[in-house]
């Protein structure tokens, strides 16, 4: 199980230095989508170079230009890129087409996905690396959390691999680890921690119980 550290809030020098203080306990970096925003595949340049044997995200949450739009991240070193399980399947498509150019990874983000059994199962007749049940922020601040997404996602997904976001820190981990997820991604739990380090420990401690 890999814990994937998500970026979304701090700028570039601030971000390099938090996952310098906890790589020990990370396995993918991710580009979140305010910072790729922000900083452009500059970041994800960035972060290749200061952790050349780390796995990178570009959470890029592509919606078109399907093609386009993954190879920039893959060209810029990051092993994964994301696309909106919402938008049409000619452009999951499409990055799927990028990643088996480069050898690299499209992870589906199914965020307002309404019928994720019928939508996973599409992704996997696509051959979609990774689906990653999410609940994003705006959902988490009207009191939402995915844990019961991700049992659908289980119950479901026969052969992609599933990954799980939204909201998640050292509090909430432990009902996740439990239903075996190949990846858990955490941003602000670990990000606006008091201490981030310890927390990155606590987390990476309850997934490898
Ligand atoms: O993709 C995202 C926002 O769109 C975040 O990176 C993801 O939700 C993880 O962050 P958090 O743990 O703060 O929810």
């Amino acid at each position: 199980m890999k814990l994937q550290l998500a970026l979304d809030e701090l700028k570039l020098p601030e971000a390099l230095a938090l996952a310098e203080k906890v790589i020990d306990y990370v396995d993918i970096i991710e580009i979140g989508t305010p910072f790729v925003i922000d900083e452009g595949m500059n970041a994800v340049r960035k972060f290749r170079e200061k952790f050349p044997h780390v796995e990178i995200l570009s959470d890029e949450k592509i919606m078109d230009g399907g093609h386009l739009e993954s190879k920039l991240a893959f060209e810029a070193g990051a092993n994964y890129v994301t696309v909106l399980g919402v938008t049409d399947i000619l452009t999951v498509k499409a990055c799927l087409k990028a990643a088996k150019e480069y050898n690299k990874e499209v992870v589906v983000d199914m965020i307002c996905v309404e019928d994720l059994p019928t939508k996973i199962r599409e992704m996997e007749e696509i051959g979609a690396h990774v689906l990653a049940v999410h609940t994003g922020a705006d959902q988490q601040a009207a009191g939402r959390q995915p844990i019961d997404d991700l049992k659908v996602m289980v119950a479901h997904a026969k052969k992609a691999k599933i990954a799980v976001a939204g909201g998640i820190n050292s509090k909430t981990i432990h009902k996740y680890v439990e239903l075996n997820p190949d990846i858990i991604i955490v941003g602000s739990g670990i990000g606006n921690a008091a201490d981030p380090v310890e927390e990155a420990r606590l987390i990476k401690q309850a997934m490898t119980k």
